[in-house]
């Protein structure tokens, strides 16, 4: 049986940085109607008992969740990531980038039953290649990334390679939910993932 439950983790949405690849904001491209992160967010809502949105973006205020502004600006998901998890009042903390609208409840819920306590992270790989926004990282990362940040150390991969980690292998239509987009041309990828 998992040892989390609704009450003790909570959601982080990454909404900030340039989203330069796509020209205008990831967060707020419409998906079936809906804002990309306000429908992730709705997805977390379903395992945590609390979403908050790590960004800086004003924009974001219309999504009506809770925002953390990065304490360390434009530094990228390292920056965001450290900011939520050091607000955050839980041990567990399901992560997601803001652009994998199409993500599979079933893949929440199975980095919550992997997430035993016997590492600091919990991520996803898909197609071979892991995938750090798509996890769950407990709170006592922040103080280590921190010390990233502070050396200018802003890849994710890198702050996170001395923490304890495991890795859940997705396959078949779970890898193909995590599809992430950075591109229109990733978009259209996305919207036909979502026909599957
Ligand atoms: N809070 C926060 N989130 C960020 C930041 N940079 C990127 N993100 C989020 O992290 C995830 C991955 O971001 P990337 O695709 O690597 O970067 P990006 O800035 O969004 O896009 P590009 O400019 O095209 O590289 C996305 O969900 C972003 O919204 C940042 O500085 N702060």
């Amino acid at each position: 049986m998992s040892l989390i439950s609704k009450n003790n983790i909570t959601g982080i949405i990454l909404a900030g940085g340039k989203s330069s690849r796509m020209g205008e904001d990831k967060g707020m491209m419409m998906i079936d109607g809906e804002a990309s992160a306000k429908r992730i967010a709705r997805k977390l809502e379903v395992f945590c008992g609390k979403v908050i949105i790590a960004s800086s973006n004003e924009q974001h205020k219309l999504l009506q969740y809770e925002l953390v502004e990065d304490m360390y600006p434009m530094q990228g998901p390292l920056a965001g990531l450290q900011a939520a998890l050091s607000y955050s009042s839980t041990q567990a903390n399901l992560v997601l980038s803001c652009d994998v609208p199409m993500i599979d409840d079933d893949v929440l819920q199975s980095l919550i039953d992997a997430h035993d306590g016997s590492s600091l992270i919990t991520w996803v790989s898909a197609e071979g290649k892991e995938m750090p926004l798509v996890g769950i990282y407990d709170k006592s990362c922040a103080d280590y990334f921190e010390e990233c940040l502070k050396q200018d150390e802003r890849r994710v991969r890198v702050a996170c390679g001395q923490l304890s980690k495991k890795v859940i292998h997705l396959e078949g239509s779970l890898a193909l939910s995590v599809h992430n987009f950075n591109t229109p041309e990733d978009l259209k990828i996305v919207e036909l993932c979502k026909l599957k």
